[in-house]
């Protein structure tokens, strides 16, 4: 069964088209990677799928509703869940009480019904040792774990990663690469969004590829990565 479905979704800004009739499905508990230059339109899909934009046209359905025209805060209360491009969490609160807000606002609950989540979810994603630090003062891989912790403090059924392994050492990229992979043996469907190539592939178990906000590409990442419109596009960089 298919947790996301989106149907011919178009976005443009001005006379830009973004996303260019975009369909494609996700079914539940799949880890889906996204690439694509520069440009491509990948973060607007995002967008477009958290409700931080609304779709142009076509239709966009998560766990057989209709969101298309929902708001962002509904679709997070819903299951939908994400991390952004640039970590910016409350750097004078510490990375718990970054997560207790995390947690509350985007679960409607209070703060004492979410404490035991939240420190269950310091453990996963491997923050406990720095749990009461202000968070302004965290590693550039404490920050990108703090980052995907926020996002998992709201309880996501769809968890939606913004190129979260950017800027890493290699060692970096594969101590985060274990906590997403804890993340989905748990159960949470992935869609991410990255530009380190190995570190995506190593992950998810189908790619899409997009190029001027089309889809040129979706499938088994080695096929899709053997593909020379995919290969031209992705000349320089390392595969
Ligand atoms: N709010 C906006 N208003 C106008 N143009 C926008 C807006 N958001 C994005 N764009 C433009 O849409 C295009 C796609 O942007 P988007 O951020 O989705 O690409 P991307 O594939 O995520 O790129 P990157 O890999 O650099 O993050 C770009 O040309 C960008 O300048």
């Amino acid at each position: 069964m298919s947790i996301l479905s989106l149907k011919t979704v178009s976005k443009s800004f001005g006379s830009l088209k973004v996303t260019d009739d975009v369909s494609f499905e996700v079914p539940e508990g799949q880890a889906l990677g996204i690439i694509g230059p520069n440009g491509a339109g990948k973060s607007t899909l995002f967008n477009l799928i958290t409700g931080n934009l609304t779709a142009d046209a076509g239709t966009i359905r998560f766990q057989d509703q209709d969101v298309t025209r929902v708001p962002a805060m509904q679709r997070c209360f819903a299951g939908v869940g994400r991390s952004f491009q640039i970590p910016q969490p409350f750097d004078h609160l510490t990375v718990f009480e970054n997560l207790l807000v995390a947690a509350s606002h985007g679960r409607a609950l209070d703060e004492h019904e979410v404490e035991a989540d939240c420190a269950r979810i310091l453990e996963q994603t491997e923050l406990l040792p720095v749990a009461n630090k202000p968070a302004g003062g965290l590693s550039l891989l404490q920050r990108k774990r703090l980052e995907m912790a926020r996002a998992l403090a709201t309880d996501p059924k769809l968890l939606l990663l913004d190129e979260i392994a950017g800027g890493l050492t290699d060692a970096e990229c594969v101590a985060l690469i274990d906590t997403i992979r804890s993340v989905h043996a748990r159960g949470v469907t992935i869609i991410w969004i990255e530009h380190v190539l190995h570190a995506l592939t190593s992950v998810v178990e189908r790619l899409l590829v997009l190029d001027f906000g089309k889809i040129i590409g979706i499938g088994d990442p080695e096929d899709i990565m053997s593909r020379p419109e995919v290969k031209e596009i992705y000349l320089g960089i390392e595969v």
